[in-house]
């Protein structure tokens, strides 16, 4: 089988739980860790206490400081906004032919670009491929099943790829869209903001499951101006994705939003919730397409703390009535 071994690049929630479903796939993984305690933990007890509690990790796992010789894969699995110093960490000579997953789920603020953008700037000789769809890093590395997008422009790597790390309860679908599910991985978390804000309040299930099929609307405008494709939509990155982050206390961004629904203040510092840095980028990217996009600019408004959700809930209720397209 080719694609042996892997490497990710970031041993957080999400980096570990990659590299247990490729470890359960039947791969080597090299987890990369920039901390020396996490590096030394993984290797010594077989767990990463700061993201996964006692889950025990597979002894196919290894933790280092660098990517190591042989690498056939790379996974990346740092932040959005940390890609670029993290890839720029790694050296373009060392991603040079190597095909590069790519699982953040953000848009890069500054510059509005998409990881894969990123990866071609600062590994012009990697080759791109997207993960995205539903999965809680601690459902995924606990062994719960799950299905995920994974996406590229070479059909048939994109199948070898997905099929190396296709496990027990990791199913990767291939897919074509890369830029597609890239934008609808990075918009969900905006929406789920919004449906998080939602609850909150106090607004009630059926508020939410109207913003919810609103969402869906606004994400097929935004990804189809941009280019990807509305089948994208309806698949695992985009309604699987969404479904899940703006239904779920457990999503980071979700959760975030609950706390702007209470008007109590955000974590800094807590736990990553990737659409309050998206958010803006969303924005500015709508306006450069042109298209009409009342949910971004709300949860912008709501980050901004100028107007509570149900004052934003109550403008949008105010718009002039249009069809439902
Ligand atoms: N958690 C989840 O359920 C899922 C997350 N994702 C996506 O995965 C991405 C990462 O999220 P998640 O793993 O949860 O975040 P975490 O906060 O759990 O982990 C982030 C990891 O990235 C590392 N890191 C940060 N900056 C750098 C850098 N410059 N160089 C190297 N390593 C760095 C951190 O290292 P250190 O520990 O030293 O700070 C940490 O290990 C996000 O885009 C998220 O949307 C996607 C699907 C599911
Ligand atoms: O993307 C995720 C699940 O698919 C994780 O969502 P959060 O980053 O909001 O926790």
């Amino acid at each position: 089988m080719p694609l042996e071994r892997v490497a990710v690049i970031g041993a957080g929630a999400w980096g570990t739980a990659l590299a247990q479903a490729a470890a359960m796939a039947g791969r080597y993984v090299s987890l990369v860790a920039r901390n020396e305690a996490v590096i030394a933990e993984i290797n010594a007890r077989r767990t990463n206490s700061a993201y996964l509690g006692a889950l025990q990790l597979s002894d196919r796992i290894s933790a280092a400081p660098a990517l190591a010789e042989g690498t056939e894969l790379v996974i990346l699995a740092v932040p959005a906004q940390a890609s670029r110093k993290a890839l720029t960490g790694l050296g373009a000579s060392a991603l040079e032919g190597l095909p590069v997953v790519l699982s953040a789920k953000g848009l890069e603020t500054g510059t509005l670009l998409r990881q894969s953008e990123i990866l071609a700037q600062c590994a012009p000789g990697a080759r791109a491929y997207v993960l995205s769809g539903p999965s809680f890093a601690h459902d995924v590395a606990a062994g719960r099943p799950t299905a995920v997008t994974l996406a590229g422009s070479d059909r048939e790597e994109t199948e070898t790829i997905a099929a190396a790390l296709a496990g027990p309860s990791f199913r990767p679908y291939a897919a074509d869209d890369l830029l597609g599910v890239e934008l609808v991985g990075a918009l969900k978390n905006v929406y789920a903001l919004a449906c998080g804000a939602v609850e909150g309040a106090g607004l009630g299930a059926s508020a939410r499951a109207a913003l919810i099929a609103r969402a869906y609307a606004e994400l097929g405008r935004l990804v189809v101006a941009a280019g990807g494709s509305a089948q994208t939509l309806g698949g695992l990155a985009g309604l699987g994705d969404l479904t899940l982050s703006c239904t779920s206390a457990q999503s980071r961004n979700y959760s975030q939003g609950m706390a702007l629904g209470r008007d109590e203040p955000l974590r800094p510092g807590g736990a990553l919730a990737e659409g309050v840095a998206t958010a803006p980028v969303a924005q500015a990217m709508a306006r450069r397409l042109g298209v009409d996009a009342p949910l971004v600019d709300a949860v912008n408004l709501l980050l901004d703390r100028d107007v509570s959700i149900t004052q934003i809930l109550s403008g949008l209720m105010a718009r002039p009535l249009k069809r439902e397209d």
